[in-house]
């Protein structure tokens, strides 16, 4: 499996509607030149995951503007693509942070409401909803399974996703640069205890005065760094080899020796 994500630099100067023809046209641009068959894009890549005053204006329905931009370009480029995520609208008025994750022909696969939102007593914690299901996506290549940004923190969650049988964690991100180092151990940390690929999409350039970090970062089961991007808008295009997964697992048997949350104790 061929995967190539690009960090997206969200900068401020670029209206919402400039940035997603771009982003759209960089979608075909890099499915054509590359030849993925998975591309992914970071979180919140129309406001900028720290602009929390964009928010509620630049909110859509499920099915608004950039599900529409997103799923004509994943159709036209005849990908899979994780488009990241949108802030999200639903019928009641509630805003959730939610990626979109499209198949080849254009209709949408999954839908993920991010769980764990950032910003303790303000910002997204207090003006978007919390998810509550965990999804996986299976693709001919890989079931993945989805995570947002600060989710990133909470191993219980991707522990759920192994569980439910992912091979593979797909984890966009706005995550900014004075905690980088977090954002590659806990990318590897991911990757080692669950035996899985991650490929962590984020931001690069600098929105609401947020630097960000950049550094989108694929790993593999055993936790080697495949490729990282720098701190600019960038693609990094990595070949995946899935039975790497089985492997891992098989040769490090560290999964089956789990005592806790598991129903019946394999020994
Ligand atoms: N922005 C996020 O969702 C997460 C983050 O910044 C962190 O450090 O965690």
């Amino acid at each position: 499996m061929r995967a190539s994500l690009i960090q997206i630099a969200v900068d401020e100067g670029e209206s919402v509607n400039s940035r997603r023809s771009r982003v759209s046209s960089l979608v075909r641009e890099v499915a054509g030149r590359e030849r993925p068959d998975l591309v992914v894009l970071p979180e919140l890549w129309t406001t900028g995951a720290f602009a929390y005053e964009t928010f509620a204006s630049e909110a859509e329905s499920l099915e608004g503007p950039t599900y529409e931009a997103m799923a004509k370009a994943a159709s036209d480029a005849g990908v899979w693509l994780h488009a990241g995520s949108v802030p999200e609208r639903d019928a009641s008025g509630d805003l959730y942070n939610t990626s979109l994750v499209f198949s080849p022909d254009g209709s949408l696969a999954a839908s993920y409401r991010k769980i764990h939102r950032f910003g303790f007593d303000k910002g997204e914690a207090v003006l978007m909803g919390a998810g509550s299901e965990l999804v996986t996506v299976r693709t001919p290549a890989a079931a993945i399974g989805l995570a947002t940004c600060y989710d990133l923190r909470f191993p219980e969650l991707f522990r759920g996703l192994v569980d439910a049988g992912a091979e593979m964690f797909v984890v966009p991100a706005g995550w900014p640069a004075r905690r980088r180092e977090h954002w590659t151990l806990f990318a590897r940390a991911r990757a080692v205890e669950d035996q899985v690929y991650v490929l962590a999409c984020g931001t690069g350039g600098t929105h609401a005065g947020v630097p960000q970090a950049g550094h989108s970062v694929v790993v593999d089961p055993w936790g080697e760094v495949l490729a990282e991007a720098g701190d600019g808008e960038e693609v990094l295009t990595v070949d995946l080899d899935l039975a790497k997964v089985a492997a891992t697992r098989e040769q490090f048997p560290a999964l089956k020796d789990r005592l806790l949350g598991v129903e019946a104790p394999p020994r």
